[in-house]
């Protein structure tokens, strides 16, 4: 049994780690951290895991996290990299589910995090834990940065276009949407219910923190200097991620070569679903599970590919993409505790 630590296990993603690995027929939860809740069972918090989880939260310095085989860091940006490098010398591998590892570039980190970087020894070992693009990688680390909700739907959506190099790199662009948990469970006055439902409305349009690392890893692809414009939306919605990407075709393809082109990139993912071209995904088709689904479109038989891609940002887009990549870690196929279909309605 692989022996799983997470700090932050109050938070969203946290308490999605604990769902997902209640179920793993391969992890025993061995130390759930909390500052405040230090002591009280896991499931009187949530009673959800009642009869699932039997162990109680510790307060992060009390938690003996070097028992543990991996640690996941469902915390804020800042957290992983002040435990990160005493739990890898100690032979622990850690995967971070927030930024401190995902930008190689230190400054790039520091602008926009703005918080000064304590490990930047550890950002070149650092894995990006997208497991469809850098498997063979995230199979050999120590340490995983898992990615963003918002880059994961922008990466596998441009990729198999971006490698075939038939599209302007340098003008793409994503409109995306997410549901509120996205913005974690920590009291914000966007957040309340009276704020966030009944509307609808973008933010960090002048510059979102996933621009950059999106773009980072899509340059890794072409030779082009990728240039990204992305818009994230607020939906009054709890789970689920919608994002229409855009891209400029620079040869003559059909809509048939360009389905193929998605299909066998694709092929051996399993948690990557190639609709049918011209279909509308739904973000409900992958609530709660760690499906993400793709259909293309191309208005007027036109230039321009829209991408449609959805998932949900709690799974795919955050703890069961960790989990996925844990599976990679210690030798399990990728799939192992992941296989739950989505909720509908
Ligand atoms: N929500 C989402 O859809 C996604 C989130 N992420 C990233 O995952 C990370 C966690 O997000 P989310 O679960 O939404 O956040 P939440 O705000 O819901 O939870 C944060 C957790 O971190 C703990 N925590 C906060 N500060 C510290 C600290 N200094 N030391 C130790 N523990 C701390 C909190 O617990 P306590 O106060 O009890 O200690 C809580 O359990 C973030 O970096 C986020 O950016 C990534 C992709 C998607
Ligand atoms: C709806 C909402 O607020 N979403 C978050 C992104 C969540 C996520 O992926 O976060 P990290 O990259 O910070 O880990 C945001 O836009 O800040």
């Amino acid at each position: 049994m692989i022996k799983v630590g997470i700090v932050g296990g109050t938070g969203y993603t946290g308490v999605e780690l604990l769902r997902l690995l209640a179920a793993h027929p391969e992890a025993q939860l061995t130390a759930i951290t909390s500052r405040k809740e230090d002591g009280l069972p896991v499931a009187d918090m949530f009673p959800s895991l009642r009869g699932h989880v039997d162990i109680a939260f510790s307060s992060p310095d009390k938690a003996d996290l070097k028992q543990c085989d991996v640690v996941f860091f469902a915390t804020p940006h800042g957290v992983a990299m002040a435990q990160a490098p005493e739990l890898i010398a100690a032979g622990v591998k850690v995967i971070d589910l927030a930024a401190d590892f995902r930008l190689k570039d230190q400054a790039t980190f520091e602008k926009w995090y703005k918080i000064p970087h304590s490990a930047p020894d550890l950002l070149e070992e650092a894995v990006y834990g997208l497991p469809e693009l850098n498997h063979e990688d995230i199979k050999k680390a120590r340490l995983i940065a898992n990615p963003g909700c918002y880059p994961t739907t922008m990466q596998l959506g441009f990729y198999p276009l971006l490698k075939a190099g038939i599209i302007d790199a340098g003008n793409l662009i994503a409109d995306a949407k997410s549901g509120v948990s996205g913005a974690g469970r920590k009291a914000e006055i966007g957040t309340l219910f009276s704020e966030a439902s009944d509307n609808f409305k973008a933010y960090g349009v002048h510059g979102h923190r996933h621009t950059p690392e999106t773009s980072a890893q899509l340059q890794r692809y072409t030779d082009q200097k990728v240039g990204l414009i992305f818009t994230p939306h607020l939906v009054p919605m709890i789970r689920g991620m919608h994002s229409t990407l855009y891209a400029r075709l620079t040869q003559d393809i059909t809509n048939d070569a360009l389905q193929a082109l998605f299909v066998e990139q694709y092929k051996d993912a399993e948690f990557v679903d190639v609709m049918p071209f011209g279909s509308h995904p739904e973000t409900r088709s992958t609530r709660g599970s760690n499906m993400l689904r793709i259909a293309l479109h191309r208005p007027d038989n036109g230039n321009t590919v829209v991408i449609l891609v959805v998932q949900d940002n709690l799974v795919k887009g955050a703890s069961g993409q960790a989990v996925q990549c844990m599976n990679l870690m210690f030798g399990l196929p990728e799939s192992t505790g992941l296989k739950q279909i989505a909720l509908l309605p």
